[in-house]
């Protein structure tokens, strides 16, 4: 997956500065929103020092501050910066500082001085910006559910290309720590998915900079439910649960032609009617408990993968 961060060439050159935030930070809309609220309108100002990447709709930011004491040699040597009369490509020897206008040392030294008060009132209220960016910055979890064959993993791999999100699918998790030569767990996968101890909570931490989260075919029955409420309550967020419903023929019709190439054994008519059960019996009651919180986007998933694609889209970009 794309890393969705770009760092701006000026920024770049100062990073070493002791005074730069480690490490960038990856925000969302909102916490930009409460960090311009905190005081940072040099970033409205300069958008130059706020750099996104890929679409707009693409909400994962680098949000690089504004670095405090820029030396004068360096915002003269800034590109944009060139004094009156010259190209911003001409070299800037030390004879030329000898031509900028007096009315050009006090804008970029008044520019200066702005920067260094902005950073006087940042540095103040920073424990309490960095207290929320904490309680913030909690894994963003999204849990696609629906019946087998339901069409999540083709919608995952569109979500994954489009926007910041990792993907995490139980059942390939499943299935590849099955296959592994000397897989310690090969045995125990059952019980270790029954006790909800899927190693969600080892692999979101496995990059610090990825913080939202597809997870796909889980929480699939109340022991998984228990699970993740007794690892992850309070470590990761539960924004919401998109549900692909469609009906059990549609389910059973499409895993039987994903059957003919995927090499998967449960693409079976048998089997298959045995999943549809266990969806029915466990599954949907844990769409409906999230129902009850107000927290699951149902999506008519009997449609093409465009059409169901389209309806996804919108509730990423409605819900952030
Ligand atoms: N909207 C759709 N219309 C028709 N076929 C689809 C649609 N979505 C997925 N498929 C096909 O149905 C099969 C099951 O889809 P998949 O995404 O693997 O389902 P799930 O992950 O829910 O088990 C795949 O062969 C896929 O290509
Ligand atoms: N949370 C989960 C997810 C999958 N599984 C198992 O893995 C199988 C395949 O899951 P999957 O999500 O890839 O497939 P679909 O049933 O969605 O097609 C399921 O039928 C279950 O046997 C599980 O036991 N618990």
């Amino acid at each position: 997956m794309r890393s969705g961060l770009h760092r701006h060439p000026v920024c770049d050159g100062l990073l070493s500065s002791p005074w730069y935030f480690r490490p960038a930070v990856a925000l969302s809309p909102s916490i930009l929103v409460l960090l311009l609220g905190e005081g940072m309108s040099v970033l409205k100002r300069e958008p130059p020092l706020l750099h996104r990447e890929g679409p707009l709709n693409d909400p994962e930011l680098l949000l690089t501050p504004p670095l405090p004491i820029l030396s004068i040699d360096k915002i003269f040597s800034l590109p944009g910066h060139a004094p009156t009369g010259h190209s911003s490509s001409s070299s800037a020897e030390p004879t030329t500082r000898g031509r900028w206008s007096f009315i050009d040392c006090f804008l970029r030294l008044s520019e200066q001085f702005m920067v260094v008060g902005l950073l006087q009132r940042l540095s103040e209220k920073l424990p309490r910006v960095v207290h929320r960016l904490s309680e913030m910055m909690k894994p963003q979890v999204v849990f696609v559910l629906g019946g087998p064959g339901a069409g999540k993993g083709t919608q995952c791999e569109r979500i994954v290309k489009n926007y910041s999100y990792t993907h995490l699918s139980a059942g390939d998790l499943l299935r590849e720590e099955r296959s592994r030569t000397g897989s310690e767990f090969g045995q125990l996968i059952d019980t270790y998915i029954k006790e909800g101890k899927i190693a969600m909570e080892e692999t979101m931490k496995s990059d610090e900079k990825k913080f939202r989260f597809l997870i796909d075919g889980f929480p699939r029955n109340q022991d998984n439910l228990q699970g993740w409420n007794n690892v992850m309550d309070g470590k990761a967020d539960v924004k919401f649960v998109l549900f692909f419903d469609c009906s059990s023929e549609v389910c059973i019709d499409r895993c039987l032609e994903r059957g003919k190439s995927s090499g998967r054994t449960d693409d079976n008519r048998e089997s298959l009617e045995k999943r549809i059960q266990t969806y029915l019996q466990s599954t949907r009651p844990i769409i409906e408990q999230y129902e009850q919180q107000g927290k699951v986007h149902k999506i008519d998933a009997s449609r093409s993968v465009d059409e169901v694609f389209a309806d996804v889209k919108n509730i990423l970009e409605n819900q952030g």
